[in-house]
């Protein structure tokens, strides 16, 4: 079972997080910490390990060293994975089914409410129009949205976002910042990568610095 909601523990705490592939280490040890309404942005340049780190948190890589809690419980990958919502570079939509087809399916993969507004949800990440158009053809851009409506369905507190801001317009950038003042407002906590300086979370973040670890041979 996720540990159940508790104010004065952190939603997520890594102590001593180590990722190595081949035994050349990608990041770590790391320690840090987020509470519930707090963002942490993960910052580094390419390769430097902020989409490993993310996977690991997401519960899709194993970690090599140290722990990974939520709500002050050590947790395996499992927990990990259903205690989080995860937003990657490759949105992992089915490209043959429509946008709705897509909310559908995820809806039903988090148990969601069947009563939820999907269309209105498609809407509101600037989709409308767009409920029979399949995956496949979407924008980039277009794709990022459709992810994030897909998080929306999903009633995990922690978001793991990897570069949300990357592909999206303007006011795809806006959006973004909407839903994690959103997310962080109703209790949640946020954890994002960027390498750019190009947009930022609407709200004051404490930073995690990666540095890559390892050096091309
Ligand atoms: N599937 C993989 N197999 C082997 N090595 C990998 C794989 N994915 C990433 N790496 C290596 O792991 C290191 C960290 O990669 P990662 O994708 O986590 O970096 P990043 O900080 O997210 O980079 P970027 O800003 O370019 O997205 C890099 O040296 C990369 O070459």
């Amino acid at each position: 079972m996720i540990p159940s909601p508790s104010a004065d523990v952190p939603l997520l705490q890594a102590r001593g997080l180590c990722f190595a592939r081949n035994d050349e280490p990608v990041f770590g040890p790391l320690d840090f910490a987020l509470v519930q309404g707090e963002a942490l942005l993960v910052l580094g340049g390419n390769g430097a390990g902020k989409t490993t780190l993310l996977r690991v948190l997401a519960g899709l890589l194993a970690a090599d060293a140290g722990d990974v809690r939520l709500r002050g419980q050590v947790v395996d990958r499992d927990h990990l994975a259903r205690g989080s919502a995860y937003l990657g570079h490759l949105p992992g939509h089915k490209a043959e089914l429509t946008t709705l087809e897509n909310l559908e399916f995820a809806r039903a993969l988090a148990g969601a409410p069947g009563q939820l507004d999907l269309e209105q949800a498609l809407a509101d990440v600037g989709l409308a129009g767009y409920e029979d158009t399949p995956a496949r053809r979407l924008s980039a851009g277009q794709n990022k949205r459709l992810g994030l409506a897909r998080l929306r369905l999903q009633s995990a507190p922690l978001w793991l976002l990897d570069e949300p801001y990357a592909n999206l317009d303007l006011d795809g950038i806006a959006l973004v910042n909407r839903l994690i003042q959103a997310h962080l407002a109703g209790g949640g906590a946020v954890l994002l990568t960027t390498h750019g300086a190009y947009a930022a979370p609407p709200v004051p973040v404490r930073t995690l610095e990666l540095r890559a670890a390892r050096r091309p041979a």
